[in-house]
């Protein structure tokens, strides 16, 4: 596909590209330099606590906002209509309950780590696996962010496969390790913007190409893209009202409740009514991003329409699709390939500069502080730095795995990514709704939700992959291809997405279950298993955790602990 690369980008687009990555680092070098210089913890993992609601609201959307929606979602859209939009409901719910039940309860303790909860609610033992199982999703998340926008970019205008993997992951990891959360999140405003603008400049030039809004509108209502609301209460069928507007409440629970990455954001906030606050605004740049990146697939089907030529052409997914149409709609417009490409880039670099920040403050404050009680501040501080650049190298080598594995693994990696975020909402909900559970109860239930994650997700993935895709396979390794890779594919825990033959009964009507109640799922499997309180070894695992904590519990009784805890708290350790 070279050939086509060749035609796309002028000096002015490279320029675009370019900037991009600069302002990035100036802004990581303005942080790194100003204020209080990233000198203490507080500052390069909390931004001293000090940031408003306007940045942080930018900031969250673009956490979880990766190249994968840009390209995922039109090319859902395209291929299936605007179901998919549906899920736009759950963002009522999925921000509301963060905003009035995780934030107070997280913001109240004063925590710096989501994970520090999960020990003064349970025990240690369950804060451990709290935060490996959230190294474990981010890792193999942040590998495909920084992976994705590049593989899809190469195939379709030649744009060098390992420059620009190398470029934003390597830009990302400096900024990061200087500027520290600050800097992620006015990198993050900063990039939003770049993504909306992106975005926009492909829809209106699509919409001009077609010849205007009218027959943009007729083109579509022809084509029956815009769906009706399918209220069809299947769930193995993949998109349906439920499944969306339901089954992806969870979904947005498990990132914008308790996901650190966002945890922290709210942790960062100046007030706990500013953290609120940044919750309510992020629900309209929720929905102008989702918006935007559907009304891109519209656009495209009004240009294209269903004509299989397109398909026909050496296109193995349809990402690669979607990037095909959008640099066909740009060519004639010096600067706005360049524009979209710095898009797709800033959607990665946002998310993948928060996964580094994110893990480089649960791995300091939940697994080295607790062992260095009489660490100096500005040891760790230094420690928080070379965390995060340890973890940006690590991004570039989960993309190199990939690489080397053909990209259905793409796949199953993200599906990781999403199985594993239903059990942290699981076991998050088991402390905080249930003041009778227990950390024997905690950990069972953690290990139960994680074994049906996998179960059901690989599962899932194997019994559902098409013939023709395994077929697909054999011929050639990087096809699989995000073959399904759309929006829907990727956005949590995808198994191949087809359409079911015949009507699944038993397991395999598990295995059949539709990818977005993954999430309300595994995090139900966790609270179940976690109230039938096994009592075995439970003297053993809380004996130990109740001695250290009744040391710790005296100095945490000066921070604010909410009554609801005390009250469990104290239950536990009577127990
Ligand atoms: O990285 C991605 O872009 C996909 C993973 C997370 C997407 C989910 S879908 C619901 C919520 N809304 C968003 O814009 N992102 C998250
Ligand atoms: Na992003």
């Amino acid at each position: 596909m070279d050939v086509i690369g060749q035609k796309y980008f002028t000096t002015v687009d490279f320029v675009l590209f370019a900037l991009l990555l600069v302002a990035s680092m100036v802004i990581g070098l303005y942080y790194a330099l100003s204020g209080g210089r990233q000198r203490t913890t507080q500052e390069f993992l909390l931004a001293d606590r000090s940031m408003k609601c306007l940045p942080l609201s930018l900031s969250l959307m673009a956490s979880f906002q990766s190249a994968v929606a840009i390209v995922g979602t039109p090319a859902e859209v395209y291929a299936n209509g605007t179901q998919y939009w549906f899920i736009g409901c759950s963002y009522i719910l999925g921000l509301l309950i963060p905003a009035h039940i995780f934030i107070p309860v997280f913001y109240r303790l004063q925590l710096n780590s989501a994970y520090q909860y999960l020990e003064l609610r349970f025990c240690k033992t369950v804060r451990i696996c709290g935060t490996i199982t959230f190294i474990f999703q981010m890792v193999i998340y942040m590998g495909v962010g920084v992976y994705t926008p590049a593989l899809a970019l190469n195939a379709v205008t030649g744009f060098h496969l390992w420059g620009a993997v190398l470029a934003t992951g390597l830009i990302c990891t400096v900024y990061t390790t200087l500027g520290g959360l600050k800097a992620v999140i006015w990198t993050d405003v900063f990039q939003t913007l770049v993504m909306f603008a992106g975005q926009l400049a492909v829809i209106i030039v699509g919409v001009q190409q077609v010849g205007g809004l009218s027959d943009f509108w007729r083109k579509i209502r022809e084509g029956d893209r815009i769906s009706s609301i399918d209220l069809n209460p299947d769930p193995t069928v993949r998109h349906t009202f439920w499944t969306l507007a339901l089954g992806g409440v969870f979904l947005m629970l498990s990132l914008y409740g308790v996901n650190q990455a966002q945890v922290q954001r709210y942790l960062s906030s100046r007030t706990e009514k500013e953290a609120i606050m940044s919750c309510y605004m992020a629900f309209p740049c929720l929905q102008i991003a989702l918006g935007l990146s559907c009304l891109m697939g519209l656009v495209m089907f009004a240009c294209y329409g269903d004509n299989s030529t397109l398909n026909e052409q050496f296109f193995t997914s349809k990402d690669q699709m979607v990037l095909y149409f959008v640099m066909d709609m740009l060519q004639n417009f010096p600067g706005l390939p360049g524009l979209f490409v710095a898009c797709l880039f800033s959607a990665s670099l946002s998310t993948i500069s928060s996964a580094f920040n994110s893990l480089a403050t649960v791995t300091m404050e939940d697994l080295i502080k607790p062992h260095c009680p009489s660490m100096t501040e500005a040891r760790a501080t230094l420690l928080s730095k070379i965390l995060a650049f340890l973890y940006g190298l690590v991004c570039l080598a989960m993309a190199y795995v990939f690489h080397l594995m053909n990209s259905s693994v793409l796949q199953a990696a993200l599906s990781i990514f999403g199985m594993v975020g239903g059990p942290l909402l699981g076991l998050f909900c088991l402390g905080i709704f249930f003041p009778w559970a227990n950390s024997t109860g905690a950990v069972m239930g953690l290990f139960a939700g994680l074994v049906m994650a996998f179960w059901v997700g690989i599962g899932g993935f194997v019994t559902q992959m098409p013939s023709s895709i395994i077929m697909h396979s054999q011929n050639c390794t990087d096809t699989v291809a995000t073959e399904n890779m759309t929006m829907a594919t990727v956005t949590a825990i995808l198994t191949a997405v087809t359409d079911k033959p015949s009507k699944p009964v038993g397991l395999h009507g598990l295995y059949s279950l539709s990818y977005m109640w993954y999430s309300a799922l595994n995090s139900s499997v966790v609270v179940l298993f976690g109230l039938l309180q096994i009592p075995i070894c439970h003297d053993q695992m809380n004996g130990v955790a109740n001695k250290e904590r009744n040391t710790e519990m005296e100095e945490e009784r000066e921070t604010f602990l909410p009554l609801s805890q005390i009250s469990c708290l104290e239950q536990e350790t009577a127990v």
